[in-house]
């Protein structure tokens, strides 16, 4: 469905000194810097996969995902998506996907209507009278815009904004959809409502989704496979479960002993929380065994798990060490 081989993107980006004299020198002799934003990236996707698409700002996801929209042509590489090269931009590829920006979800004008719009982006993509009144009935339902619909766009608040923005996009169903930052700037229930509607939205079309987000709580809810990018280059492609695993050396052991005195824990980790009677103790992998009979055997127990690091905090440990 998608196939990315050795993708290379340099922009060529203007540079100049501070101040007036250097702005008017500008005028006549440019000087440019040379910013590699993605080097060297190699993946595919299936059809019907969702793939969480993460890294730090600046890593270069935006210009991969405009690139694989059709928005940017790479400076190498190949791409292929629905059996197309996107930059060539053919009307038969541009109606089965879509490119939605958590930052700027709606692009047409303002002044409309949500309605209006809807019937706009209808003719523009050729959506018959039937597939409209039906999946209109449909994304009003789940995304909860009957309220917004005589409403216009531009007195939208931001996250009304990105559910009719969604509407617009999911109107003429595309096979292929690119998520960028869906839930950005969205307060907790709009961000749970735009997650929900995905992730039905994926279970019962099969869309095949690629999402960005800097927000754990979206991937680990949507995406069973992570796609992680530094630098423009690839860190990590694999299953969502197994990352923390792979990057992470420690596991968490949480022990609950109402009987036990604060100085009976052995020391078998880091504590890394203590909540009264309870502690959580981080165990490098290979004792957990190990440190699990000791803890059995020396503490009055009622309660005990092994738990993974939080993904944020393997994710963030990532984003400031790397990839060992
Ligand atoms: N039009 C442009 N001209 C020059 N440099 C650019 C341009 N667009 C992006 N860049 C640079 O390319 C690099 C990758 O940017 P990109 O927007 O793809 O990153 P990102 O992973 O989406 O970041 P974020 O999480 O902050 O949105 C950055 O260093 C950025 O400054």
């Amino acid at each position: 469905m998608i196939e990315v081989r050795d993708l290379r993107m340099t922009y060529r980006a203007p540079i100049r000194d501070a101040g007036l004299k250097a702005a008017l020198r500008t005028l006549v002799h440019r000087r440019y810097q040379d910013v590699k934003a993605v080097d060297d990236i190699t993946f595919d996707i299936q059809a019907g996969e969702v793939v969480g698409f993460i890294g730090p700002n600046g890593a270069g996801k935006t210009t991969t995902m405009k690139i694989l929209s059709g928005i940017l042509h790479p400076t190498e590489g190949t791409v292929s998506v629905l059996g197309h090269v996107p930059w060539q931009r053919k009307t038969t590829f541009l109606r089965r996907i879509a490119l939605v920006r958590g930052s700027q979800p709606i692009g047409g004008p303002v002044e409309l209507t949500v309605l209006d719009s809807l019937r706009y982006q209808q003719l523009l993509y050729d959506v018959s009278a039937k597939d409209f009144r039906d999946n209109l009935e449909e994304l009003t339902d789940l995304l909860e815009l009957a309220k917004l619909l005589p409403r216009q766009v531009r007195a939208l608040s931001l996250g009304e904004r990105m559910r009719a923005g969604l509407a617009m996009t999911l109107l003429y169903k595309p096979d292929v959809l690119f998520l960028d930052e869906p839930t950005i700037g969205l307060d907790v229930s709009a961000a749970a409502i735009v997650r929900r509607f995905l992730k039905s939205y994926a279970e019962r079309t099969g869309a095949t989704i690629l999402l960005t987000s800097h927000y754990m709580g979206d991937v680990q809810s949507l995406c069973p496979r992570l796609i992680l990018i530094d630098k423009g280059s690839l860190q990590y492609d694999g299953p969502i479960d197994a990352l923390a695993a792979k990057l992470a050396p420690y596991k968490l052991i949480r022990v609950s002993a109402p009987d036990a005195k604060p100085d009976q824990v052995p020391q078998v980790g880091e504590v890394v929380e203590k909540d009264g009677t309870t502690w959580v103790i981080r165990v490098a992998r290979d004792e957990v065994a190990h440190a699990t009979t000791r803890l059995l055997n020396e503490l009055p127990i009622v309660d005990l798990a092994v738990e993974e690091p939080p993904l944020e905090n393997v994710i963030d440990r990532v984003y400031r060490e790397g990839v060992a």
